[in-house]
């Protein structure tokens, strides 16, 4: 397309005779070559695929996901880490159902499925594996390592259910660029979802969206909701995770998952396969974002005392008191997630705070660790709303007491409200 459409406008000036077109990419290159295994070297981005409980549809999520960026055009693979019961082998049709090793060079070789590059325990020819953690975490760490995946520009990783060592191997091993976390509409859900979006800070890696899955089913023309409307609103305030994605429950999508032909690969113009065209957009923008550090600069400035955050896109920058970020976290350590009661009083944390690191969490957080080992995740929205909290503070304390203690009030609540 680009390149007919390259010929048309280039041959349409009047002074050209003839065009030649070459078309070229430079491949992007991996974020931290260093160290990495030799087999990790030429991916790109590694996405991991999660859930806090089994069953959820992360699977299903995972290879449809790779299925689509790989019809958007990008050389993917799909890592398969679940040792225990591992379902990619029932979700594609590969000719070859056996990884086969290199003889030489003692590397895996992925079999492959309608181009997209795969490896599962469940190819490995070992039957269904009972094996004690650390036996699973070697085996995961070979398979993953040792595997020559050559160039990717996605490896999507599903990963096995919870958050549990084999995640912090992973992690360890694999250079993860972004998580997607797959979870359904039930209340309980949203404590996985925040469950699985704080393992993720701790280790470092942003949560780029959120897929609701089985949220809603249509008959008889009206569209019925049985797990309730899900927790997706409080996700996007609590985490600031701006991609949500609900996927309907579809016969088609559970079908796929035993024929072996992807959803979106049967049906590409459906609507579930447009509700993975926006995943895949979303995960290639966000990785995009991640890659380039376009995120909003949040530094702790030591000479000063102050949280300093830097708004993307803009000159403007202002300057946060430590001890009321911390004092201001919304996570379960510090708010009852049911009641919404403080659980962390103002004199719990000391006035003199000051951060150990900050580090960004791709473009919509920072991940803050305090000296007692707590790792906080600040949204640039709570830090923004923290910034006009402050301003508003000013105003009442230059308004004078009377109408400053109205104003105080009602702020107050609007602290509480967590506008
Ligand atoms: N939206 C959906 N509509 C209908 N069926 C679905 C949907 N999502 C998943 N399923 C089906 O639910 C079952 C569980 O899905 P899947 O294996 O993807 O979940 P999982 O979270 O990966 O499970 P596990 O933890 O066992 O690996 C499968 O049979 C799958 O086909």
């Amino acid at each position: 397309m680009f390149e007919e459409k390259a010929n048309e406008v280039v041959a349409a000036l009047p002074w050209v005779k003839k065009v030649n077109v070459t078309m070229s990419a430079q491949p992007a290159q991996p974020v931290y070559a260093g160290d990495l295994p030799e087999g990790l070297k030429k991916i790109s981005n590694i996405i991991a695929v999660s859930s806090c409980k089994g069953g959820v549809g992360k699977s299903t999520v995972a290879v449809n996901l790779a299925y689509t960026l790989a019809g958007m055009g990008a050389r993917v693979g799909i890592f398969d880490a679940d040792v225990f019961g591992p379902s990619l082998p029932n979700m594609v049709s590969p000719v070859n159902r056996l990884l086969v090793v290199n003889p030489e060079s003692k590397s895996i070789l992925p079999t492959e499925y309608l181009g997209v590059k795969l490896v599962s325990f469940g190819f490995a020819g070992q039957g269904r594996a009972i094996m004690r953690g650390p036996m699973v975490s070697g085996v995961i760490n070979q398979l993953l390592t040792t595997t020559d995946w050559g160039e990717l520009d996605y490896l999507v990783i599903d990963m096995p259910p919870g958050t549990g060592d084999i995640h912090l191997t992973l992690c360890q091993v694999a250079p993860l660029t972004a998580a997607v976390i797959v979870t359904t509409p039930q209340k309980l859900a949203f404590i996985d979802v925040a469950k699985g979006v704080r393992m993720f800070s701790k280790l470092k890696v942003p949560c780029v969206a959120v897929v609701e899955n089985m949220c809603y089913f249509d008959a008889d023309e009206k569209r019925y909701y049985p797990f309730g409307k899900g927790s997706g609103a409080q996700v996007v305030q609590q985490f600031g995770i701006p991609n949500l994605f609900d996927l309907p429950i579809r016969p088609t999508l559970s079908s796929s998952g035993d024929t072996g032909i992807p959803e979106v690969v049967a049906d590409p113009q459906g609507d579930v396969s447009k509700i993975f065209q926006n995943l895949g957009v979303c995960v290639v923008q966000q990785c995009a974002k991640i890659r380039q550090q376009v995120s909003t600069a949040v530094s702790y400035d030591r000479s000063i005392r102050a949280i300093r955050v830097k708004v993307p896109d803009s000159d403007e920058e202002f300057f946060l008191h430590p001890a009321t970020v911390r004092r201001n976290d919304r996570s379960a350590q510090s708010v009852d997630e049911w009641t919404g009661e403080q659980k962390v009083q103002y004199g719990d944390v000391p006035e003199d705070i000051e951060p150990e690191e900050i580090r960004p969490m791709g473009n919509y957080a920072v991940s803050i660790t305090w000296p007692d080992g707590f790792s906080q995740i600040a949204p640039y929205d709570q830090l923004d709303m923290l910034e006009r909290w402050a301003l508003l503070r000013l105003f009442v304390l230059q308004v004078g007491p009377a109408l400053g203690a109205r104003i105080w009030g009602s702020s107050v609540l609007l602290q509480s409200w967590r506008v």
